[in-house]
């Protein structure tokens, strides 16, 4: 598809001319506001499956010009949900090196440093994401509120290479480690909605789950993740930061944000 940015010319409010669904419903981020969120008991803790990877697999972690990537293996996967969805990947949204305020979804009207989201499929009725990308049923993304304090060993797991993916396009091979680490305690604990993809082609195939609860990593992992990474390809002569990459709240239209937790 069409270059797209966050910031620009190609930047959000001009998504939609190549990509109309970003102009459409059940757009993504929103903010929760608790007057309009809705305890439901029925949303039973999230149970991960083969998420403890052995170090012996090989994940490719890629700067793909919009995020820092982590690949995951399809049997990774979330049950307790409708249907059985299927790992595909991991990627982060942040802010800037002296704005640590870059979280897509926002509590209240507060951004988080950063968030990290969790790309599954719904590999019951779909044979992969591509398949399932634009599908109602298709897509479930787990979002983690990232907030700047105690040092996170978990994220330099993957964070101790990034230097080695500064351009759009470079991959590196990362050893398999414990996916749950990066992940909050509290699993049972979460906002639940119906939404999008926040990147073009913003198609309204997501059922959201985003944690109550933030993790912590510290500021310089935090700078790791908003100083060293290029939009542009190695070869370009200048080097454009990777900074700012969420989109803005969206409008709610009639939608229900519904809760797993009731104080
Ligand atoms: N915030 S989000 O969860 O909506 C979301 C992103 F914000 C984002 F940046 C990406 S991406 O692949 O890193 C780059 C642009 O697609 C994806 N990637 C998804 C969408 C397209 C695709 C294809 C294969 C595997 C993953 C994805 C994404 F689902
Ligand atoms: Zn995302």
């Amino acid at each position: 598809g069409g270059k797209w940015t966050y910031e620009g010319p190609d930047g959000e409010h001009h998504w939609t001319r190549n990509y109309p669904f970003c102009g459409g419903a059940f757009q993504s981020p929103i903010n929760f506001q608790p007057e309009l969120l809705r305890f439901d008991p029925n949303l039973l803790p999230i149970q991960l499956q083969d998420y403890n990877l052995s170090s012996k697999e090989q994940l490719t972690l890629s700067n793909n010009g919009h995020s820092v990537q982590l690949s995951l293996p399809s049997r990774m996967h979330l049950a307790g949900l409708p249907y059985q969805y299927s790992a595909a990947q991991l990627h982060f949204h942040w802010g800037s090196s002296n704005m640590p305020a870059g979280s897509e979804h926002t509590v209240n009207g507060k951004q988080f440093a950063a968030e990290m989201h969790l790309v599954h499929f719904n590999s019951d009725k779909y044979p992969n994401i591509s398949i399932a990308l634009d599908k109602s049923d298709g897509l479930a993304v787990m979002g983690v509120f990232i907030e700047v304090g105690e040092h996170n060993p978990a994220f330099n797991q993957f964070l101790k290479y990034i230097k080695g993916i500064k351009y759009k396009g470079q991959k590196v091979q990362v050893a398999g480690f414990n996916i749950r680490e990066l992940l909050p305690a509290r699993l049972d604990e979460y906002y639940r909605y119906d939404g999008s993809l926040t990147t073009p082609p913003c198609y309204p195939s997501v059922l959201w789950t985003v944690f109550r609860n933030p993790v912590s990593i510290s500021l310089r992992q935090y700078l790791d993740l908003a100083t060293v990474l290029c939009s542009s390809h190695a070869q370009e002569s200048a080097p454009k930061p990777l900074l700012g990459n969420y989109r803005k709240t969206q409008l709610m239209d009639n939608r229900v944000v519904l809760v797993s937790f009731q104080q």
